[in-house]
């Protein structure tokens, strides 16, 4: 059984007003996504890439990220849709997967996750058959509606999504072309899954795993960044 990975990052940046898209911003020297791929490259589980990038940047990328690194998993790279949702779907049209075959989908602007939590990721989605990483949730949540709060979820229940998400590539494929075929558009992998019925999984991840967004997490980033080499 061979493990996939699907990294979208096709990705506008709007919220980081930036003009390049953000995923080819430098963090301690080197592109965002570059830290995204050495990840999966470097890990002994993981077996084939597959990337999503803007047509429009499929050079860039070529130039500043895949070209240095020469990445030896890297099976395809393909061009994006309008959703991070469409460049998921694209990506998983991309992988010669077997049905039983692992696909771990990862935000190409969440550099700092922890390979470390991929064996167990692995594990759980192969017993459960999905599971994503997630942290629960420090603040207390609101729900607000014209600016009066309309609610307050019980907090011991509610957890953050992160990425990677894995899934068998039978279970995801399905649950993408579904919510494609009823246009429905979920904001992660996972969400489409679970409107099949089936369950999925959370292994406990890490608050470093941050998605850079604004321009504040960048700054967040390279702290972090600069803290995992103290560590080192
Ligand atoms: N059409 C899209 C939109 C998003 N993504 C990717 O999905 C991940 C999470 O998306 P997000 O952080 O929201 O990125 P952007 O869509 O680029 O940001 P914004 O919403 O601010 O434009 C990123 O790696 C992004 O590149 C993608 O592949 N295709
Ligand atoms: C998939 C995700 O990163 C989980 O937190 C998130 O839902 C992506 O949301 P975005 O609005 O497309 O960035």
């Amino acid at each position: 059984m061979a493990v996939w990975v699907v990294i979208p990052a096709a990705g506008m940046g709007r919220r980081m007003g930036s003009e390049t898209s953000k995923q080819f911003l430098q963090l301690g020297g080197r592109p965002i996504l570059a830290h995204t791929l050495d990840l999966f490259e470097r890990h002994s589980a993981i077996d084939h890439l597959v990337l999503v990038v803007p047509a429009r940047e499929q050079e860039l990328c070529r130039q500043q990220v895949v070209g240095p690194g020469g990445y030896r998993k890297l099976r395809a790279m393909v061009d994006g849709g309008v959703e991070r949702q469409d460049s998921v779907r694209l990506g998983l049209r991309a992988c010669l997967a077997a049905d039983d075959d692992l696909v771990l989908i990862h935000d190409g602007v969440r550099p700092l996750f922890d390979a470390a939590l991929i064996e167990p990721l692995l594990a759980a989605a192969r017993e459960t058959g999905g599971a994503i990483v997630g942290v629960p949730v420090k603040d207390t949540v609101k729900v607000v509606e014209d600016s009066l709060i309309a609610g307050t979820p019980r907090r011991d229940r509610l957890w953050l999504a992160q990425t990677p998400q894995a899934f068998p590539f039978a279970v995801i494929r399905e649950a993408h072309e579904r919510a494609l075929a009823d246009g429905h558009v979920g904001t992660d992998d996972a969400s489409l899954v679970e409107r099949l019925g089936r369950p999925v999984a959370v292994v406990r991840g890490d608050y470093r795993n941050i998605k850079i967004t604004t321009p504040e997490d960048l700054i967040l980033a390279e702290a972090l960044l600069a803290a995992q080499e103290v560590d080192r």
